[in-house]
């Protein structure tokens, strides 16, 4: 029987020998963190990632001229360029939303909430102000000042979090004022507090004061009063994953492996360190997970997140037509409710597809799952738990959407062992995450809401983002037979699509491992893989993860999943 010793792959070199029990937890979680080779660095100002797009925040500061400062032909500083770049865009913008009769931004109550949809270039130049604005910003305060003031940013969390849980912005009319005294009224807020916070919210555009204690709302306030999903999501950032993040430090310091579900900082947060994972904290208290779910919705609901980015081959989707010619078929693993394979039916008429979730979810599911009788026919809602063997023998393709983010390497690895026994040769493996490029490859929008992600998987869940490198660490931890072939990425799309081939005469080539061979992994210390799988305490396959299935279970907790949120579990 072999035994796969997953310390071979975090470098026992000799160095590591001499360092201490603490280093050596810590170069665990440094082995997959992929850093980026000194090479990547070097164009990194001029760099563009796969969409294209140029990075308009540099990570490092520019010390030679760029074509941003060389304007008409001018040398000029960093920060001319920046602001005739802003000038330039802006008014393009502006000329676009008049010429097309949209409103123009403004904080006005009645303004949108969002801009429409715009086309490529105009979207482009909305990007670069607020990538240019923020840089020019940076700036003009200088490293002190923004390093000391931008500490505090937490503060206007706090602000919006006390707004958004005392449900101020729903107390009066979008078209009414109303007194802070008549509005104290109607609160559980004394005087004090209530005016502290909504003039600290002022300071970002949410609510006015048009005269000394009289409210009014500003589009932003409007939306914390009427948008649902919106209060979701900022109840669950601020009153879940913002305590979360402030005790990731002692998490870290802990447990600086930091890999299992029950030693993170929502642990540490909410009393529940070695007991139970954030997804059973959940699932006793339905009011906490429904919030979470339509969070979900209002996160995933926005551009860049769209199934029809993977369906639509022309724009860079995956394309399943040889699958599709042979009638071949896909397994959606933990797919909620099936609505990936729905969009993916429409289009391929002859695949298959299996969707797996835990039972309720599958339970709940929409009965028929889609009105087109062509395509639910082909569609299939199967009970699985992917902590256990794949039920689903011999299908063409396994399918993972926002699931492996969810979890650390260890658990990742067990998600792929289980798949082992039922792969056929040539069956495809595919993964749809973020994937992390090299730091400053992305716009700087996208990188800082990935980069943002990869934080909140850690302070939630000890799980992470990963780059292609970690992707393809984790695919070879988990098997050689496991053969990466590579990510690919949707033009627009935030999401990558990780590929993998099962092709079992790799295993030859290196010692055999399969999902029954394996029966002793150790991480650390603690045994991962096998009948008894336990990360840094966590028994991962065991209770803890059964347990895990029973939150992910509940309706609260599914949200509205159907309608393509994710991270509901
Ligand atoms: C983040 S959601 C992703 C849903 C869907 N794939 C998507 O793209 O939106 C995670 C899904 O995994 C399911 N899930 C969680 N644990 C599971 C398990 N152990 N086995 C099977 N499904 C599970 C949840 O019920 C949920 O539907």
């Amino acid at each position: 029987m072999g035994k796969f010793k997953l310390g071979s792959l975090f470098g026992s070199s000799s160095s590591t020998k001499t360092q201490d029990a603490s280093d050596k937890k810590k170069e665990h979680r440094k082995s997959f963190a992929g850093f980026a080779s000194a090479s990547a660095f070097k164009n990194k100002n001029g760099g563009s990632n796969g969409n294209g797009v140029k990075p308009a925040l540099p990570a490092v500061a520019e010390t030679a001229p760029t074509e941003a400062q060389k304007v008409n032909g001018e040398q000029t500083s960093r920060m001319v360029a920046l602001a005739k770049k802003i000038t330039n865009d802006t008014e393009k913008l502006e000329a676009y939303m008049k010429e097309h009769n949209l409103a123009m931004p403004s904080f006005d109550v009645d303004s949108p909430g969002d801009f429409p949809k715009l086309p490529e270039d105009i979207k482009q130049c909305r990007e670069e102000i607020k990538f240019a604005t923020k840089e020019l910003g940076l700036l003009a305060q200088g490293p002190r000042e923004s390093l000391r003031w931008g500490t505090w940013d937490f503060l206007e969390v706090l602000a919006l979090q006390m707004i958004n849980h005392f449900g101020i912005a729903k107390l009066f009319p979008a078209d009414a004022t109303i007194t802070l005294a008549e509005l104290q009224t109607k609160t559980k807020l004394d005087a004090i507090n209530l005016a502290r916070l909504l003039r600290m919210a002022m300071t970002n555009g949410i609510f006015r004061e048009p005269s000394p204690g009289v409210i009014a709302h500003t589009a932003a306030s409007r939306l914390l009063a009427e948008d649902e999903a919106l209060q979701a999501w900022i109840g669950f950032n601020c009153e879940d994953i913002f305590p979360a993040a402030a005790h990731v430090i002692d998490a870290i310091k802990t447990y600086p492996e930091a890999t299992s579900l029950v030693q993170t900082g929502f642990c540490f947060a909410f009393g529940t360190v070695s007991k139970e994972p954030m997804f059973v904290t959940f699932g006793k208290d339905p009011e906490r997970a429904r919030r979470m779910g339509r969070a979900m919705v209002s996160l995933t609901g926005g551009e860049g997140y769209e199934v029809s980015y993977l369906v639509d081959v022309e724009g860079g989707g995956y394309d399943f037509s040889e699958i599709d010619a042979a009638g071949g078929t896909l397994v959606d693993i933990g797919g909620s409710h099936g609505f990936v394979c729905v969009e993916l039916a429409a289009r391929y008429k002859r695949m298959k597809f299996v969707v797996q979730d835990l039972q309720k979810t599958v339970d709940s599911a929409p009965k028929p799952i889609c009105d087109d009788p062509q395509a639910a026919e082909r569609i299939t809602l199967v009970a699985h738990d992917f902590f256990t063997e794949q039920v689903t023998k011999d299908a063409d393709v396994y399918f993972f959407r926002w699931i492996m983010h969810n979890y650390s390497t260890p658990y990742a690895i067990k998600i792929l062992w289980n798949l082992i026994p039922a792969l056929k040769p040539g069956a495809r493996i595919l993964i749809n995450d973020h994937c992390l490029g090299e730091p400053g490859s992305e716009n700087a929008w996208d990188e800082s809401v990935m980069r943002r992600m990869d934080l909140v998987m850690l302070a939630l869940l000890n799980a992470q983002e990963r780059t292609e490198a970690e992707f393809r660490e984790l695919f070879k931890a988990a098997s050689p037979g496991f053969v990466f072939k590579g990510v690919t990425r949707p033009k627009g799309c935030r999401m990558s699509i990780v590929e993998a081939v099962w092709q079992p005469e790799s295993l030859a080539a290196e010692a055999a491992v399969t999902a029954d061979a394996v029966d002793e992994v150790k991480v650390n210390g603690d045994v991962v893989g096998g009948d008894a799988v336990a990360v840094n305490g966590a028994v991962v396959n065991g209770d803890a993860v059964n347990e895990t299935a029973a939150a992910d279970e509940s309706d609260e907790v599914k949200g509205d999943s159907t309608k393509g949120d994710v991270d509901n579990e």
